[in-house]
């Protein structure tokens, strides 16, 4: 099941995470402060047409000037949106790989989450989107574009600069007491969101047998709680969210209302106490056209806050994948030896596999033999790197082994399948393999007449549960494979099991076929396929 924090790591390892995570992107936030010192020519435009209107001047330069500022602003905004798309591309793109990586390059022995993996991989790397196309630009921006407006209109009118600037701090600090409400309350949405998409793709992935056990209205009930819990959360945080925007505007309209008031009665010379400046109709006019941009940035900052918290819980849930060890995969060759080698899974008690030595030379075909649960499996799981060495060395070619992962061939006892045809599934084997290549494998591997008999043959479509094949020819889809694939490492776990004696026959003397030339291991119980090979390996007694 899903592992989602419910209380969040530090706020400063969170904000490194996030930084690290990000990089240095300037580009969206430069083009939105290009936007702000539009604005100022707009105002500037404006302010000049009236003034030349009023003293009959020349309108068209500020015509022009006006219009040609409004252009830029069409197109600063829409670069800047686009340019924060592009670069959340990027940090989307990166994390996904991350995520992805980490998942397959897990400490061994540690099963896959897939509902965890789904919710890495898409929901929280989708989060991050919003907060690098327009929470970080518009952030930068915020910081700076007020104190551009504020210059320009202090140019203008000082006092209208001083109205502006005195209505900031009391929304700042309005700012400060809904964002944290705000920053909580989402946190527990995006936890409930999480939960919700989850458990919907663990329960999809374990569909049958939920129905087989007749538990679908239980699971569907449970499902209903969870999206319960999520629409509860969702209106606590619109509600927050509607309380710091009706702040906002409040502290925007006032700002506009105070500056249009003091700019009417100076022009009219009605203002009840004296100002040490003489406003002319222009600067008016500037002054007024320039007040809205003063919240603007502080509006678009608003706007991406919910991107910002969605992050913040985002990197909660990325944040373990990436500190996660990561295993390497480097060239390895035969001979292999284990040194007293020890298999113990997380959380058990006693190892699968204790005091293991062994030395397999190049080109060598070792059988491993011994009851259920003697941990046959477990030692090619371990020379995969996909259970624990927990004592003991293992050394490939004199060097010691981290994996045989990208060198072996495998077919293991539940083969995976993925949705698509035949060919893609023995294809993921070997990419480049020739039709021909492809035929000979199904040939060897007995998959002929089970093809003959299938309406498209090799470009059948399978899904990923393989429904539709018997599990002996799961397994010889999985054995095709692993024969197409020209690794020096053959690895295969129980290849004859649940086969009839002639079938059992058949598949042997395919293996028979297929393993010189290679260093070959393989799991069975079957003391005919044993027989094929050059030594054979008893492992312990059944646990
Ligand atoms: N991922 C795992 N986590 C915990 N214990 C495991 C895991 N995989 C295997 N085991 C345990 O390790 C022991 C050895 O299992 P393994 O599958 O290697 O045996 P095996 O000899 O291949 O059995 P069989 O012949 O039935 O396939 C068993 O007790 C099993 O329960």
């Amino acid at each position: 099941m899903t592992t989602i924090a419910d209380a969040a790591p530090g706020a400063r390892t969170r904000n490194r995470w996030l930084k690290d995570a990000v990089g240095r992107r300037d580009g969206a936030a430069g083009l939105l402060l290009l936007d702000t010192l539009a604005a100022i020519g707009f105002a500037a435009g404006i302010a000049g047409g009236v003034t030349a209107v009023t003293e009959q001047g020349a309108v068209l330069p500020w015509a022009l000037l006006m219009l040609g500022m409004g252009g830029l602003r069409a197109l600063f905004a829409s670069l800047a949106s686009r340019r924060g798309a592009v670069e959340a591309g990027a940090v989307k793109r990166g994390q996904r790989l991350r995520a992805v990586a980490a998942m397959l390059h897990r400490k061994a022995g540690v099963p896959i989450d897939s509902g965890l993996l789904a919710t890495q991989a898409v929901d929280a790397v989708e989060a991050l989107d919003g907060y690098v196309a327009r929470f970080l630009p518009a952030r930068r921006a915020a910081a700076i574009a007020p104190m551009l407006v504020l210059g320009a209109t202090a140019c203008a009118s000082w006092v209208s600069a001083v109205i502006l600037a005195g209505t900031l701090l009391p929304f700042v600090a309005a700012m400060i007491l809904a964002g944290g409400a705000a920053a909580e309350e989402s946190r527990r949405q995006f936890v409930a969101l999480h939960r919700l998409s989850a458990r919907f793709a663990d329960r999809v992935r374990t569909l049958p047998v939920v129905l087989a056990f007749r538990a679908e209205t239980r699971e569907t009930e449970a499902v209903g709680a969870a999206a319960q819990e999520l629409a509860k959360r969702t209106m606590r945080v619109l509600r927050v969210a509607f309380l710091s925007s009706a702040a906002l505007e409040f502290f925007a309209a006032l700002s506009v209302a105070l500056v249009a008031v003091y700019c009417g009665f100076a022009l009219l010379g009605l203002l009840p106490v004296a100002v040490p400046e003489t406003l002319t109709l222009g600067r008016g006019f500037f002054v007024l056209a320039l007040a809205p941009e003063f919240y603007a940035p502080m509006r678009r900052l608003a706007a991406a806050y919910h991107d910002k918290q969605a992050a913040e819980t985002a990197a909660d849930t990325l944040m373990p994948t990436a500190a996660s060890e990561r295993a390497v995969s480097m060239a390895v060759a035969a001979p292999l030896i284990l040194r007293d080698v020890a298999i113990q899974y997380p959380g058990s008690d006693a190892p699968a596999v204790s005091h293991l030595s062994l030395r397999i030379e190049r080109g060598e075909t070792v059988a491993l033999l011994g009851p259920s649960g003697s941990g046959k499996t477990s030692v090619l799981h371990l020379l995969l790197g996909l259970a624990p060495l927990s004592a003991g060395t293992i050394e490939a070619g004199g060097a010691p082994l981290v994996s045989l992962a990208g060198q072996a061939s495998w077919a293991g006892q539940h083969p995976l399948l993925i949705a698509g045809t035949i060919r893609e599934n023995l294809l993921l084997a070997d990419p480049q393999a020739k039709d021909l290549a492809i035929q000979r494998a199904v040939a060897a591997a007995g998959l002929g007449p089970m093809l003959a008999t299938r309406p498209g043959g090799l470009d059948a479509l399978l899904d990923a549960r393989g429904s539709g094949l018997s599990g002996g020819e799961r397994r010889r889809i999985a054995l095709a494979r692993a024969l197409l694939s020209p690794a020096p490492f053959l690895l295969l776990d129980e290849p004859t099991a649940h086969l009839d004696a002639a079938a059992e026959a058949a598949l042997i003397a395919t293996i028979a076929r297929a393993a010189p030339g290679r260093t070959t291991l393989i799991a069975t119980h079957s003391p005919a396929l044993a027989a094929i090979a050059t030594r054979v390996v008893h492992l312990g007694t059944a646990i």
